[in-house]
Order: structure tokens, then sequence, then C-alpha cells
């Protein structure tokens, strides 16, 4: 039996991950002083989500934040909860329950509003009750004969405001969402467009006519309406399916009160773990390290593969605070902006700047020369990186064309392959050749994906910890490539040509991807928590460590059987056709 007939059994599907992909990594700065937050007593019902190990305090630097009591383990599942408030983004409305934000094909419309989309019909009678709303303000948006539909910040602050008309401001649910944190009152004037533009279209789509009809849902005053979007602005979390593609947006006051490190302890996952439609879509937040007792709970707000002057940017725009955690502390030498020793001893130099272009290596202290050419491709791999990012669905070929001409020029800069914006292109050009392969694929483009995927593994593997989400990920999508069918094999060449050859072919690549899968499968189930088996991800990488397993086998019985023919032939013991 042929080598493809043996694999012809294999999932042909490229991928794991659905489109774009998100955020990142690890550790808590110093703990600094903490008192127990005595404004939210848990005798009233609020926060009863949080477990007892885990306590409210407050620190003069970071405000309300949540704190370990007990030692936690890596992989540990620290809470689970399902969000106040959820929606899903524009362009997954007619992909995605909007109950339970499972995808779907087979979706059933809503036959009024014609926008929203459910499993069944469990999950329309669950949802019914926000959606009743929800529906009228989308059937009024539409009769008005505007075409674009709310964005997802506005029909999740939307719900947000038929929950606590339902539910009464003196509810425990309520005053969740009142306790949240603020920043009305030191927005900066770079933010206040944006708020003002939220507050406006809020109240549109709310259908409020004059000021005083804001009074049913609970509040006094256009203020009150202003510091709901502030709330929201602070607070709201970026929903992601199990591959952490981003689905919409939600607002959860217990996970709210985690506080950010570039370098967390913990990760905030919706790993989609068996949990009933009626609890999805549930958040979890998973330690990704050992949390000692007093240690404070710390998740990343932002994509921490960035460099720290992008971090620290992102954080002041959105959520007002300078960073001062370990990574952004650490004076030592960081690979996201980093190159490679000119005398290759395995260390590196920081990334050169136009105020400083003296680099030397940390470990052998040479002297980088190519400062001007670093400079050069660190410059036009951001200009390539931003242009490739907005074309990549309006014209993937042109994008594809840009990550494949930058790539090579930062390589040979000597960037490291977690370097911004290396990473970030290398991770890009992934995405780009997996959408160009999922009709047929070609053998010359699955070999540069896997390529691709090898890089963008080993850059984050540099930068996030291990058991990060991201890794796991990353790995699995290594994996599933390696495990594709090759269209066109390669003939094998001599040995030392094939020791050097990357990707190898035939078995070899098979038994490389079962190697990458398995491996990913255990990050996996620490960064989507121990007791979800990875997640949905991680329990389909499973089922293909199984599949490979027994295709392996199979193929080495396969083998042996021809090789047994082929003695037999020479001997003349049978005849071979
Ligand atoms: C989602 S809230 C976190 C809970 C918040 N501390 C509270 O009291 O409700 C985000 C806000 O907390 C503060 N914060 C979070 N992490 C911080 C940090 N590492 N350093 C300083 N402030 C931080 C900032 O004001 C930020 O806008």
């Amino acid at each position: 039996m042929s080598f493809a007939k043996l694999k012809a059994v294999r999932e042909a599907k490229l991928s794991y991950v659905t489109s774009d992909t998100p955020q990142a990594s690890q550790e808590s700065s110093a703990v600094p002083s903490q008192v127990v937050d005595k404004s939210v007593p848990v005798s009233e019902n609020f926060h009863t989500t949080i477990p007892d190990y885990l306590e409210i305090r407050t620190s003069p630097t970071s405000g309300r934040g949540l704190w370990s009591k007990q030692a936690c383990h890596p992989g540990q599942v620290l809470f689970a909860v399902k969000p106040h408030a959820a929606a899903l983004s524009d362009d997954r409305l007619d992909s995605h329950c909007s109950q339970c934000f499972g995808p779907g094909d087979n979706l059933k419309r809503c036959t009024k509003c014609q926008t929203v989309y459910y499993c069944d019909s469990t999950c329309q009678n669950l949802d019914w009750p926000l959606h009743k709303h929800e529906c009228l303000a989308l059937q009024r948006i539409a009769a008005s004969g505007e075409n674009s539909i709310p964005s997802d910040a506005i029909r999740c602050l939307g719900r947000i405001m038929w929950k606590r008309q339902k539910q009464g401001s003196a509810s425990a649910w309520t005053r969740e969402i009142d306790l949240l944190q603020s920043h009305n009152q030191d927005l900066p004037a770079s933010a206040y467009e944006l708020h003002t533009h939220l507050a406006i279209s809020l109240v549109r789509y709310l259908g409020l006519s004059s000021p005083s009809e804001i009074a049913s849902f609970g509040m006094s005053s256009g203020a009150d309406l202003a510091n709901l979007v502030s709330r929201f602005v602070t607070n709201t979390f970026t929903i992601t399916d199990p591959s952490l593609t981003p689905l919409g947006a939600s607002v959860s006051p217990p996970v709210a009160l985690i506080n950010h490190s570039c370098d967390p302890n913990a990760v905030v996952v919706f790993p989609r773990a068996r949990a009933s439609p009626a609890q999805e879509p549930l958040m979890q937040v998973i330690a990704l390290r050992e949390i000692a007792p007093n240690e404070e709970i710390l998740t990343a707000y932002i994509d921490t593969t960035l460099p720290k002057p992008l971090r620290q940017t992102a954080l002041r725009e959105t959520y007002l605070f300078s960073c001062a955690c370990q990574l952004c502390s650490d004076p030592t030498v960081d690979p996201r902006e980093a190159v490679w020793c000119p005398k290759a001893c395995g260390g590196m130099c920081p990334t050169p700047t136009e105020e400083n272009s003296l680099s030397r290596c940390t470990k052998c202290r040479a002297v980088l020369q190519k400062t001007e050419e670093v400079l050069d491709a660190v410059r036009i791999g951001q200009q390539a990186l931003d242009k490739a990012t907005a074309l990549q669905f309006s014209d993937p070929a042109k994008a594809r064309q840009l990550t494949t001409n930058l790539i090579p020029i930062l390589a040979s800069a000597g960037v490291t392959p977690a370097s911004h914006p290396l990473l970030a292109l290398t991770r890009l050009h992934q995405a780009l050749i997996i959408a160009a392969l999922s009709g047929a694929p070609i053998q010359e483009l699955l070999d540069e994906a896997v390529i691709a995927a090898t890089k963008a593994t080993a850059g984050l593997g540099l930068v996030l910890r291990y058991g990060h989400p991201m890794r796991g990920i990353a790995r699995a999508e290594l994996g599933k490539l390696l495990a594709v069918d090759e269209p066109a094999p390669r003939a094998p060449g001599s040995a030392a040509e094939e020791a050097l050859r990357y990707p190898p072919s035939g078995a070899k690549r098979l038994r490389l991807a079962l190697e990458t899968l398995v491996q990913a499968r255990a990050e996996l189930n620490f960064g989507f928590g121990a007791t979800n088996e990875g997640g949905l991800v991680g329990r389909r990488v499973r089922e293909d460590v199984v599949r490979l397993e027994r295709e392996l086998g199979v193929w080495k019985k396969g083998v042996g059987e021809a090789l047994q023919d082929a003695r037999e032939a020479g001997t003349g013991k049978r005849t071979v056709i």
C-alpha cells in the first residue's frame, strides 16, 4: 500500500485556528503593601463566584486586586464564571450562537431582527429576556435605513443597560457593575473622543429621546452614563474561542478585579470544556505557574509578545497606568527587542535605536556593527506589518507579498525570532499561507507554512512561559501542519541531505508531527486548565495524536511487508508483478 494511501484517512483540515489570533504571557511585580477591601462585603452577595481562597485587597499602586490566600499550582482553574454581559463582534454574528458563543454551520436566525443566530430554540429561549430588547433596537436601526450593525461594544453596553433595568439598581448584579473601576474623572483628552462616541451611539441604540428616559435604567444623569462607558472601557474583556481567535466583548466584575502584569501568573481563557450552553461562554482563570500564599493574581491585558514601549503605550492609552511589573523593570536584554550576538556566542544585543545606536552582546560584550542595517530593517518591517495587517482580508496576496519580502530582511539583519516586528510578521505570514492553502494544498506552500509555524513557535517560546495558551496553540498548529498529507512528497536524498532537510518528508515528517502534537497537548493541558483536557483544541489534538499513532504503526507494518516482498522476490520465492 502506498504511503499516500496509508495517510488518506487523515483529516485534511489545516488549522485548529479559525482566522486571526491575539494576545500573551507571565509573573508579578513585588507584592505591594495591601489591605483587605472592606468596601466589597462578600456577605452582601458580591463576587460570590470568587472562591474562599481568593481575597479582594487593595494596593497603593493598582487599587483593588485579587490575592491568593493559599498556594496554587500551574494549570489550576482558579475560578470560572459566566460574564455579566457579552456580545459577539459583527463579523461573528452569522457564524456563532449569540447565547453560548459556539460556532455552527446550521444556526437558526432570529426571524424578527434577522441579525443574530442561535444553535437552537434552547439557546434562543435562554437569550430571549435580553434579546427581546436588543431585537427591537436592531429592528429600529434597520428601519432607519442604517446599513451597519452597532459594534459589539455598543451591543454589550445595551445588554448591560437592559439587564440593570430588569434587575434594579439595588441588586447585587447591578452593584457589581457599578463597583467596577471608572477612569471618568481622570480621562485624558485622547480617550475623551472614544468615550463620547460610545455614549452617543449607546443613547441612539437604546432609542432614548430625552435625558429623563435614562431614569428607567436606574441612572439619574448623563454623567452616570459616561461613568458606565468608562467602566466598560477599563474593564471589558475580549471573548476568544478555544484557539484564541477573538469572538466579541464581555464584562465580568470578578475577573475585572484582577490587575495586570506583562509577565502574569494567570490567564483568562474560554476553553469550552463541556459546560452546558446555559453556562457558556464560560471564562476560566487559570494559574500559569506556582502561586505562593499571599501573592497577587495577575493577568495580562495586552499582547505581551510586544516590546516594552508598545506595551506601555497600549496600557497608558486604554487603562491609564504605567506598568512597573518585573518584565518592564528588568534591565537585562529582552528577546522582544534583540539581535543575536555578531560573534554568535549565543548571547543577544539590545536592538539599537536612533537615540542609542551603540549595542553590545550582553554575554561576550562584542559590539554590534551593522546598526544601520538593523534600524532600517526594523523600520521597514514595522511599515510592512502595518500595511499587511490592514490588507490581510481585502488583499491577502499583497499582504503575503509584503510578509514574504520582509521576513528575510529582518532575519538577515540578525534579529531574534521573538523580536518585534519579526515575530508578528512571521505569525501573520503563517496565517496568510494557511488561508491560501485551504483549497488544494501545494507542497511548496505547505512546507513554507511549516517553516513559518516553526519560527513562530520558536519566537513565542523565547518570550512566553511554558504552558501559556498562545504557546500551546502555536505548537498545536505546527503539529497539525506537519500532519497534513503531503501532496507531492519529495524523493528521498542521501542520508546527509535528509538530515539537513526541513521540513522532512514521509514517515520522518509524520513522526515529527506526532512528537509536536504530544508536546502541544501537554502545554494545552496547562494553559487551558488541567481539568479541561486542554479545552476543545486539546481534545482535537488528542484525537490527532491517536490517529497518527495508529497510522505510524500501520505504516511501519506496511514497510515491513514491502521489504519482505522485495526480499522474497530477490530470493525467487515470490514473483513481483
Ligand atoms: C480591570 S481594572 C483592575 C481592577 C482595579 N484595580 C480596581 O480597583 O477595580 C484595571 C485598572 O486597574 C489599575 N491597574 C491594573 N493593573 C495595574 C498595574 N499593574 N499597575 C497600576 N495600575 C493597575 C488601572 O487603573 C487599570 O485601569
